[in-house]
């Protein structure tokens, strides 16, 4: 079984929480309310920037150019959302700047650059997987649950159900199932842990903006 099967099973809980979120349901049936996705949006901005640069800093770190080229690619890629987020969404909203991250995105960016900067690489790859394959299960969920009719989230559900966004996941998890098959079991158990850490960072942040989390202090 590749390691990708392998970590998919240990965060599949998760991912069924996830799905079960109120802010995914109600993203779906276009009743989530209008404040909870601007926040949404103005912490992913902010997501996007950290994660574009942990995804470069992977690029500089890869031992083969190949990989390299493919992390400088998903970097600029995260650099194009955050900027087309900033030209339709923030208008549409009318949200003016994206302002400081909430508890649980600052939790997350600062895993996912920790673990770039300084874990084996492998452990890297693994952290930045469940940006891409979560939010390609949850758009193909989300599509394809979808009661027809007019969705004020339509546009940002079909961000991320497209086929062309499919292609670039299987490329992330192809990368990883090579890291892996080259790594012993015991680094293998350490990316599926940080696959899993990744993934309740994906639930954290849904439900921080569905609560609009502040600082308690
Ligand atoms: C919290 C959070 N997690 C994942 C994504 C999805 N995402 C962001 S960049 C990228 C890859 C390159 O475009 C993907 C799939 C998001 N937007 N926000």
């Amino acid at each position: 079984m590749p390691w990708s099967e392998q970590a998919w099973q240990a965060a599949a809980p998760i991912y069924q929480n996830i799905l079960q979120h109120p802010f995914i349901t109600e993203l779906m049936n276009g009743s989530l309310d209008k404040d909870c996705f601007r926040f949404y949006i103005a912490q992913d901005a902010l997501y996007l920037g950290a994660f574009s640069r942990a995804l470069a800093l992977i690029a500089a770190r890869a031992g083969d150019t190949d990989t390299s080229l493919q992390f400088i690619r998903f970097a600029e890629g995260a650099i194009v959302v955050e900027q087309a987020l900033h030209a339709s969404f923030f208008r549409e909203l009318a949200i003016e700047t994206a302002g400081a991250p909430a508890p649980a995105g600052h939790h997350y960016t600062n895993y996912l650059l920790a673990q770039a900067a300084l874990a084996p690489i492998g452990n890297a790859m693994a952290a930045v997987l469940p940006c891409f394959w979560i939010y390609k299960q949850v758009g193909d969920y989300i599509y394809q649950q979808q009661q027809k009719g007019s969705n004020p989230y339509q546009s940002w559900i079909d961000t991320y159900a497209g086929e062309e966004f499919g292609l670039l996941v299987q490329k992330a998890i192809a990368h990883c199932d090579a890291m892996a098959a080259q790594a012993t079991a015991e680094q293998q158990a350490q990316m599926t842990g940080c696959f899993v850490q990744a993934s309740r960072f994906e639930w954290m942040f849904w439900d921080s903006a569905y609560r609009q989390e502040q600082w308690p202090v």
